[in-house]
């Protein structure tokens, strides 16, 4: 489905409800495998979140998680301790290239019993359950924290818990810190001193209901269409709170920069549009910590017309996409001037923007994302805009509701 965003203007004020963090979302869904006694609350409505749950009550030998890197990961974990059951686990083209050698050696280190079916490194795999009984493995923290998460969130069932040493500088932190909270939110005790994190067996915990917080990555894209705006602009989202456990909260700071003021209030985000911005500036962001809102940052520069220079971005080239190509790719065909290397992305201030281009997603929810709140500039086209599902399956309903007019694309 390709569809065309006519140049739209926000309504003055309006509200959105967003859901369950996809992240929080699929960690719960795992320890709720483990603990049954978990009830869990605003759940994502994501195709992530549908995946990761339909995956761990299937009794299926093939198990498809599509698109899904943090399903593709805490599963394989998981399944490599369910004694008695072997399954394939598999996924999309593009997760058949992302890679989880560090997991499955880490994994293997601890006795468990898995093999690759195609590409050494690479998934699909061939999981045999197994009771592990060690208790202590080191692995290489810079690649991807969603390995990490994966064997904490199995750690509390392991025979003895678990000490993981992680090698070298470590990436995407606040993901690795929301699943040790969420551990010891349900009653499980970790530590995380220097390079070491520790968690202990557990064989129960307390009946409990647990509330999730809504998605972080998600309000983005409202941060973005609010900078866009005119001054007094307001969008209200919820349910979000300040000590958030999601790193893309850092959200609230890094757009102050570009006039959005946040208020919490009730559950909520008031987002407010309080000054134009100085297109002197040059905005340099390490987004390490929170790679998933590169792509929304890169392109809110872009079109306030703002020099950018974009760090920590090693991880982008094994997502959904290599993002950092698909970033330069799409913007050089609306006008801008972009460089990327392996691990940053620098943009030029850009004078204009150009009219009636239809922007490639890569099968990448966020270029699609991204890209949107660029119809408050000009017209312009997003190409199989339903990819958007993986991680905010009424995106395009909600940008209808605030006022974008939206239409199959013909051009
Ligand atoms: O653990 C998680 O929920 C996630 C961790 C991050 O991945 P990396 O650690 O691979 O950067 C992030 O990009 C992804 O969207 C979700
Ligand atoms: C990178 C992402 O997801 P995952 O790695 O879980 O596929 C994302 O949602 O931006």
């Amino acid at each position: 489905m390709n569809i065309q965003l006519n140049k739209s203007t926000l309504n003055k004020q309006s509200t959105i409800n967003i859901t369950g963090s996809k992240s929080e979302s699929n960690r719960l869904l795992l320890l709720q495998a483990l603990y049954p006694n978990i009830e869990i609350e605003n759940l994502s409505n994501s195709d992530d979140s549908q995946v990761m749950s339909k995956a761990l009550s299937s009794s299926s030998e093939i198990i498809d998680v599509h698109h899904a890197g943090t399903a593709m990961r805490f599963l394989t974990a998981y399944f490599a301790t369910q004694a008695g059951r072997e399954v394939v686990l598999t996924g999309s083209d593009r997760m058949k290239q992302r890679p989880i050698k560090i997991l499955i050696d880490a994994l293997k280190s601890l006795g468990a019993e898995i093999s690759y079916l195609e590409s050494e490194g690479f998934p699909p795999l061939k999981i045999t359950g197994k009771k592990l009984t060690k208790n202590s493995v080191t692995l290489k923290a810079n690649v991807s924290s969603q390995y990490i998460s994966a064997l904490l969130l199995i750690a509390p069932k392991l025979k003895h818990g678990l000490e993981l040493t992680l090698d070298g500088k470590v990436t995407s932190i606040p993901y690795i810190k929301m699943t040790l909270s969420l551990l010891k939110q349900v009653g499980i005790e970790t530590s995380f001193n220097g390079n070491v994190i520790k968690v202990n067996q557990q064989s129960s915990i307390k009946n409990q209901r647990l509330i999730i917080e809504s998605d972080w990555s998600s309000a983005s894209y409202y941060y973005s269409l609010v900078a866009l705006s005119e001054v007094g602009t307001i969008v209200n989202l919820s349910s979000y709170k300040e000590n958030s456990l999601q790193g893309d909260s850092v959200l609230a700071d890094i757009y102050k920069m570009f006039g959005v003021e946040t208020t919490y209030l009730n559950n909520s985000i008031i987002l407010q549009k309080s000054e134009t911005v100085n297109r002197q500036t040059l905005i340099e962001l390490d987004l390490s910590n929170a790679p998933d809102i590169a792509q929304t940052i890169a392109v809110t520069c872009f079109a306030l017309g703002l020099e950018c220079k974009l760090t920590g971005l090693h991880t982008l080239k094994i997502k959904e996409t290599d993002r950092l190509l698909a970033l330069k790719i799409e913007i050089e065909k609306l006008g801008g001037e972009v460089s990327v290397s392996e691990d940053s992305l620098l943009l030029e201030a850009s004078k204009a923007i150009k009219s009636q281009v239809a922007i490639d997603t890569y099968n990448d929810h966020r270029m699609a994302m991204a890209f949107a709140p660029l119809a408050l500039k000009t017209s312009i086209g997003i190409n199989d805009a339903e990819v958007v599902s993986k991680s905010y399956p009424s995106f395009w309903e909600d940008l209808k509701n605030i006022g974008f007019q939206i239409i199959p694309n013909d051009f």
